[in-house]
């Protein structure tokens, strides 16, 4: 069980590499947390996930290896080999993010958009298939306690499990994530 071993210390040094993002994050906008640091970045969620996109049969654009969503995630931290079909959308444009060697992508999810108020965005992302190659991932998650309240202004109060409770309903009715959106709080007009 080698691989074991290998994705458990993998794991360790992420989450080294998380909460040291997370303070920075935190210390950076400021942010008046209620509770614990691990409350919010909790490590007995993380999740590592090895992904292999086999290479695209189909000749055309449209071969996602996977759909487009956001991260429910607080933090995701990609590693990936160096044949690329990661896109992001932003001003409604899809752009590659392209592989640098040794370089790991962190992709900020629904719970740190939240917690920031949506001083920082969750990214809209999806994988796209290669035509020549397979492509090989090493994926890090890391989400809050499943009790513990997230307690913002935008936002109305909820826990990471009322959240992946709501994503699962309307995947279920709706056929997709609607996410945050269901938890915000209506626009005041105050200036
Ligand atoms: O394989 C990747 O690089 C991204 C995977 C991903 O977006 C996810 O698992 O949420
Ligand atoms: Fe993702």
């Amino acid at each position: 069980m080698i691989i074991r071993n290998l994705l458990e210390e993998y794991r360790r040094h992420l989450t080294r590499l998380a909460s040291t993002l997370f303070e920075a994050m935190v210390r950076g906008l400021g942010l008046k947390l209620e509770l614990p640091r691990s409350t919010y970045l909790d490590e007995s969620t993380e999740l590592v996930r090895v992904y292999r996109y086999p290479r695209s049969s189909v000749d055309k654009e449209l071969a996602n290896g996977m759909h487009v969503h956001t991260d429910s995630s607080l933090l995701s931290i990609l590693n990936e080999d160096q044949v690329g079909g990661l896109q992001f959308l932003k001003d409604d444009q899809w752009s590659d993010v392209k592989p640098i060697p040794s370089t790991l992508i962190v992709n900020l999810g629904d719970m740190m958009q939240a917690l920031s108020d949506d001083e920082y965005k969750s990214v809209t992302h999806k994988v796209k298939l290669s035509k020549q190659k397979e492509r090989v991932s090493i994926c890090y998650f890391v989400f809050p306690q499943e009790n513990a309240l997230i307690h913002t202004s935008k936002y109305k109060p909820f826990t990471y499990n009322d959240f992946r409770a709501q994503v699962q309903l309307d995947v279920k009715t709706v056929g997709w994530k609607i996410g945050l959106q269901n938890f915000k709080l209506p626009q005041t007009s105050s200036n």
